[in-house]
């Protein structure tokens, strides 16, 4: 059998271009699992209040963290993918849910390859409709439109609380924050509190206590607020850090409805208002930099905290290309090779 790996992320527009940046936003909020709404009212919601006036304000925000070669999330991945392909001999293809290199062209290239037995990574530490979930239908529904339904295949499941995750996280971390004697904000991508509910098979049990995520269930498989928690608590321990020294917070968020609490802005102005005066911020739901982190933290959150009383606020970075990160990806995919 002809064996190869995928690595599934999320995507970027193509350029800073306001007309790219509607494209990939078109594409996005189309995906009924961002938007999980009626078709319909998404349709209006999308095309009346969204696309005419976001596409602008977001290529502003993209153009700020633009690199000579893209897109910092395309760019990273790239070199993710060159960096793992040194490690293994094995075809290792990326692909992303969103603008391009498109899924459908990754699965394309691995047809005319002969692929036959596929290792799936999807670059999401956590479990959520709106990003682990639909890139892997979306390659099912791929392989399926490209005649490849029948191949083997083998998902990674979401390693929130992997150890040798935690451990090359907090390696990644540890330079950047020993020491240094700041508060530490895990700041996730948020996503509807709805979601959450809806990810809940049993549909008893997530977001129905204050303390749901902390109590044992099954549910937590596939509980985005549980594992983010998770991955919180594991990299405390780890880590020795003491829960005083830290904010987990959500940030990101897209219209009105409720999404997971609490806030990431809120919570800079609220630190820098109790008088914080140094915080370091972590953005663990993301592996590889991106506009949410470089512009939404590193600009946005640091002039909130500046503005606000704080006096020393420092982005730490995703896992990029971490020798650690890229050794963790290399072992799982040596693992599977000679299962
Ligand atoms: C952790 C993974 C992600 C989840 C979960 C997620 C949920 C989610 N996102 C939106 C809306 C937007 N997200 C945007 C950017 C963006 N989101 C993720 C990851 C997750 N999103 C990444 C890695 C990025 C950055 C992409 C890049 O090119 O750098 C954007 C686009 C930018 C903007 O206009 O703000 C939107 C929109 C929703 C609605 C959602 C859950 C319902
Ligand atoms: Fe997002
Ligand atoms: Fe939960």
């Amino acid at each position: 059998m002809a064996k190869g790996v995928i690595l599934l992320n999320l995507g970027s527009p193509d350029s800073t271009d306001p007309k790219d940046v509607r494209t990939y936003l078109d594409e996005f909020l189309s995906d009924p699992r961002v938007l999980d709404i009626n078709p319909i009212v998404r349709t209006i919601i999308l095309k009346l209040f969204i696309l005419p006036t976001r596409p602008k304000q977001s290529a502003e925000a993209y153009s700020k963290v633009w690199t000579g070669e893209g897109s910092p999330l395309i760019v990273t991945s790239y070199q993710q993918q060159e960096l793992v392909k040194e490690k293994v001999d094995l075809p290792i293809y990326l692909a992303m849910r969103y603008g391009n290199p498109s899924t459908a062209s990754i699965v394309s290239e691995m047809k005319k390859d002969g692929i036959d037995d596929l290792l799936i990574i999807p670059l999401y530490p956590h479990y959520a409709m709106s990003s682990y979930e639909s890139a892997v239908v979306e390659l099912m529904e791929q392989l399926d439109k490209h005649g490849m339904a029948k191949i083997k295949t083998t998902l990674v499941q979401p390693f929130y609380k992997d150890d040798d995750y935690i451990e090359a996280l907090w390696e990644s971390i540890r330079p950047h924050y020993e020491g240094t004697g700041a508060h530490l904000m895990m700041s996730y991508h948020g996503i509807p509190e709805r979601q959450v509910k809806k990810s809940d098979p049993s549909h008893a049990h997530c977001l129905t206590t204050n303390k749901c995520c902390d109590t044992p269930h099954p549910a937590h498989a596939t509980c985005y607020r549980h594992q983010c928690f998770a991955t919180s608590y594991a990299l405390m321990a780890k880590a020795g850090i003491h829960h005083d020294d830290v904010t987990i917070s959500f940030q990101s968020r897209l219209l009105k409805d409720p999404w997971l609490k609490p806030y990431t802005d809120f919570e800079i102005e609220r630190l820098a208002k109790e008088g914080v005066k140094k915080l370091r911020v972590i953005c663990p739901a993301f592996i590889t930099d991106c506009l949410e982190t470089l512009e939404e933290i590193a600009m946005e959150g640091k002039e909130e905290f500046l503005e606000h009383g704080g006096e020393d606020f420092e982005l730490i970075p995703c896992l990029n290309t971490h020798p650690a990160w890229i050794n963790w990806l290399a072992k799982r995919i040596e693992t599977w090779q000679n299962a």
